[in-house]
């Protein structure tokens, strides 16, 4: 079967069963635990799970794209703690478990402000922290190490097709460079770590500027405005909820296996099939305050 190039899906389900057989909170009550990019789009949601299940939770965001609305319900909690930092600084914390997440995703904004340095060095001084005080540690990374996929859907043992010289490439690099460093750490030093590759993920608190697909779509929708469908629309996307995305992140963390595992969906949309009044009703189900 010939497939539109661009075409990334995650294989067999989004294979987020890692850990899945642990009942989620039973053993990691309590847990102090650091979420880079917390003030984010999808750091925000796990943060209040991590907080919901009585963990204390420190957010380090610099606020590129993160927001302080988005923990500002959490503010007051003695079990939650926001710092601005940006992670391409070392910072010392005491904690079990970190969760990194910082980085933009969305190609407008790291076009704008290209990421290299936040993925390497960024993951580096995170990974030194999980050395310096035993903590457990879990690479965001994403669908994008696999570049334009040769293979589809792309399954975890798929080594990718990707452009080093590219204009998405500071972030597609940056993530492959990423988890290297994770997996050199883990295999030279002991330290445990998890990778997830994130597909693309929609829901409440992603910015209405931020450029991705279904955000533009929904944007447009309510201004009438026209979808601006790119290319030739033949390509295909899948698409998780940020609940399903933030659930997989935290069994990944809990469950026995380093990965790198996928998380996504497995259904696929063309951007024209995306574009169908039908198809936008359909995830807008989820979506109810876009902002
Ligand atoms: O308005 C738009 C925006 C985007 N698109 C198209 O929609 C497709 C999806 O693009 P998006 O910008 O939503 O994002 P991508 O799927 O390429 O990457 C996204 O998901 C995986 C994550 O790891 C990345 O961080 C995230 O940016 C692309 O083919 C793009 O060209 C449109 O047709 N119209």
């Amino acid at each position: 079967m010939s497939l539109p190039m661009g075409a990334r899906r995650a294989a067999g389900g989004g294979s987020m069963n890692a850990g899945g057989k642990v009942p989620l909170g039973l053993k990691r009550k309590g847990l102090r635990i650091v979420v880079t990019g917390g003030a984010g789009f999808v750091g925000s949601h796990l943060v209040d799970r991590l907080i919901a299940r009585g963990d204390s939770v420190i957010v380090v965001d610099n606020f590129f794209t993160g927001r302080k609305d988005n923990v500002a319900h959490h503010f007051g909690n003695p079990r939650f703690e926001l710092i601005r930092h940006d992670v391409v600084e070392p910072i010392l914390l005491e904690v079990d478990q970190i969760y990194h997440l910082a980085c933009p995703a969305s190609p407008v904004h790291y076009k704008f402000n290209p990421i290299h340095k936040t993925n390497v060095v960024g993951t580096l001084n995170m990974l030194g922290l999980a050395k310096r005080v035993g903590a457990r540690f879990l690479l965001t990374s994403t669908s994008e190490v696999y570049g334009d996929p040769l293979q589809h859907p792309q399954v975890e043992t798929y080594w990718g097709n990707v452009n080093p010289i590219g204009v998405r490439s500071c972030y597609d690099e940056g993530k492959r460079t990423a988890e290297t460093l994770t997996m050199d750490y883990h295999r030279g030093l002991e330290i445990e770590v998890r990778i997830a590759r994130i597909f693309n993920t929609y829901g409440p608190r992603m910015c209405l500027d931020d450029g991705r697909v279904v955000s533009n779509f929904v944007a447009q929708a309510l201004r009438k405005e026209p979808l601006t469908v790119y290319g030739d629309g033949k390509q295909t996307r899948s698409f998780q909820y940020v609940s399903d995305l933030v659930e997989g992140l935290m069994r990944l963390m809990e469950g026995e296996h380093v990965g790198p595992f996928n998380l996504g969906n497995p259904g696929e949309f063309t951007m024209l099939e995306l574009a169908e009044v039908k198809s936008i009703r359909m995830l807008r189900f989820k979506l109810p305050i876009i902002y």
